[in-house]
């Protein structure tokens, strides 16, 4: 059975717990975090072990970082002094390459991993790419964690901070859509509660739509779109208020603070 262990239990690796379990995932699950609360509360509702930084290293194949970048740096001073030989560590930290951790820990196999938040509902979608040590089968229990939360794919490690810009933050764009949509939604006299209500259901049924009929999202829109109709009146307003533009701008944005944080973790 895989001994699966994770450093830091936050939003991340909460998701990815719910997730693993939600899938029937029978993995040992090991965890670990500077607040004991977290992993407490996970280990109840998930059927995981709440440990030592030092048991889940011992006890774990295959140990996910799951900390902010900014906590990275001294976690892997600290892991220098365990034994990690014959372990795969996962690093779902933003903006901090491959070699960073090769640098740091050598001859440690390391996958970085780009997946999101919708792990807990099996809708993750996770790019990962492959360090230099990795070997075959750590590659595939890699591989089988993520897939088991949504697609997968393999990328670069250059590749992942516009991976970070498409997918690992984008759950957020569309939560910001449906905040505006439902503001929008009062604004025009319904009441918060149906604003909320239609907005959420309209982008639950639009993502439903894109995963189960496999038609590409301009088809979609195509078909909501009736010539000089509504919907019409709407798409018209966002592109003539720039709306293409805005969204590659935020994504160069997103993709530029993953190299900025790139630069930060050099040394
Ligand atoms: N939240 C998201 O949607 C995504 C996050 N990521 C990456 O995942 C990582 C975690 O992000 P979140 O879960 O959002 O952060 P979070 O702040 O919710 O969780 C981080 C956890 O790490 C713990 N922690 C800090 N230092 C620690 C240490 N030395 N040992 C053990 N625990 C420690 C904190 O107490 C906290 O519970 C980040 O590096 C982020 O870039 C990647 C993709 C998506
Ligand atoms: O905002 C962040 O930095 C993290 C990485 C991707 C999603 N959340």
């Amino acid at each position: 059975m895989e001994k699966l262990g994770f450093i830091g239990c936050g939003n991340l690796a909460g998701s990815i717990v719910k997730g693993l379990r939600q899938s029937g995932s029978p993995a040992v699950i090991n965890l670990f975090d500077l607040f004991e609360e977290k992993p407490r509360q996970l280990a109840e509702q998930y059927q995981a072990k709440v440990c030592t930084q030092a048991e889940v290293i011992r006890d774990s194949d295959v140990i996910v970082l799951a900390i902010k970048p900014k906590d990275i740096p001294a976690l892997l001073a600290a892991l220098g002094k365990d034994d990690l030989a014959g372990k795969l560590l996962i690093t779902v930290a933003a903006g901090i390459g491959l070699e960073y951790y090769e640098r740091k820990l050598p001859g440690t196999a390391v996958v970085r991993v780009m997946p999101n938040t919708s792990a807990a509902v099996l809708h993750s979608v996770s790019a990962l790419a492959r360090g230099k040590k990795v070997s075959e089968s750590q590659a595939k229990s890699a591989e089988k964690v993520f897939s088991a939360l949504g697609k997968v794919l393999w990328v670069k490690d250059e590749e992942i901070n516009a991976v970070t810009a498409v997918s690992g933050s984008g759950p957020a764009y569309f939560y910001l859509l449906a905040e505006y949509m439902a503001q929008a939604g009062e604004k025009l006299g319904l009441s918060k509660e149906q604003a909320t209500l239609l907005a959420v259901e309209t982008l639950v049924g639009a993502g439903k739509m894109l995963a189960q009929t496999g038609r590409e999202p301009a088809e979609l829109r195509k078909a909501v779109t009736s010539p000089n109709g509504t919907t019409s009146a709407a798409i018209c307003s966002f592109e003539q208020a720039g709306l293409e533009g805005i969204v590659w701008q935020a994504l160069q944005a997103c993709q530029k603070r993953a190299e900025e944080m790139e630069e930060e973790y050099s040394e």
